[in-house]
């Protein structure tokens, strides 16, 4: 069977919840000096495996030239469209690669991908033969809310956490897995990650792989997720105190 393995990364979103200074969505936020997409492509290529990393941004995005002109292996289209789910399938359709390559995609929203853990899937999805996915055991005591905004929010119940995880990326598919199973579920508000494409679009498939994330793998979500992530990178630069 065919090993080529490409990665996706969905760059088109607005980064709403993260807010913006200056107008620039989340992927393009310097982090310690560079921007988080740049980071983040270069978490992918750390992998020599990855052959390809192929970003789609938003048409008329004027900045990823800048963000990732000189790094190898990599190509950008402007063919983001209005969810996360949409420019990924635009992105596998402008791919145009055989059904049997492996697909690795991976939010930009992520640059603190460990290689330990990218290696992790990529090993255990070849050597299975199998789609799969990056995630963690949910740790805390996990509580459904009755509703109400932010501030008012009030338990309804506490739900079992056992056999529980969250979701990270990169998720690991065959292209024509993911390509038939994102056709299958277009439009679907249900598909917030390609797994759940894959689970709900082809029930006869194996089940996805559930694959030990890293923390230092969270998604850049809210802003105060910048501070802690710059904060890690300003631990890592200092020599451990005494
Ligand atoms: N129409 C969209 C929406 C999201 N994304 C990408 O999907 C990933 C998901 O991360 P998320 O935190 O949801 O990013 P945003 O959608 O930008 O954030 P928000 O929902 O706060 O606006 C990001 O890399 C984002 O750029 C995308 O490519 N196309
Ligand atoms: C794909 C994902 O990162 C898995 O956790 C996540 O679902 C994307 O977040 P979004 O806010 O739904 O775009």
């Amino acid at each position: 069977m065919n090993d080529t393995l490409i990665a996706l990364v969905p760059a088109a979103g607005i980064g709403a919840r993260a807010g913006s200074a200056d107008g620039r969505p989340k992927q393009y936020r310097d982090l310690d000096g560079e921007p988080m997409l740049r980071r983040t492509v270069r978490a992918l290529l750390a992998d020599a495996r990855v052959a390809q990393v192929r970003v789609a941004v938003a048409p008329g995005d004027p900045w990823v030239h800048a963000a990732l002109s000189g790094l190898p292996r990599t190509v950008w289209r402007a063919c983001g469209g209005p969810t996360r789910a949409e420019t990924v399938r635009a992105a596998l359709r402008d791919a145009d690669v055989a059904d049997a390559v492996w697909v690795l995609v991976h939010d930009a929203a992520r640059p603190g991908l460990p290689a330990e853990a990218l290696g992790r899937l990529i090993d255990a999805c070849l050597s299975r033969g199998r789609g799969g996915l990056l995630a963690l055991p949910v740790a805390d005591t996990v509580k459904q809310s009755a509703g109400g905004a932010d501030q008012e929010a009030c338990v309804a119940r506490t739900l079992p956490r056992e056999g529980l995880w969250l979701a990270q990326t990169p998720q690991m598919f065959r292209a024509g897995t993911l390509r038939s199973a994102l056709e299958a579920c277009a439009g679907d508000p249900r598909v917030t990650d390609e797994a759940s494409a894959v689970e709900l679009a082809a029930a006869s498939a194996p089940a996805p792989l559930l694959v030990r994330g890293a923390r230092a793998n969270d998604k850049l979500t809210w802003p105060e997720d910048f501070d802690w992530f710059e904060d890690r990178l300003a631990a890592r630069r200092q020599p451990p105190g005494r």
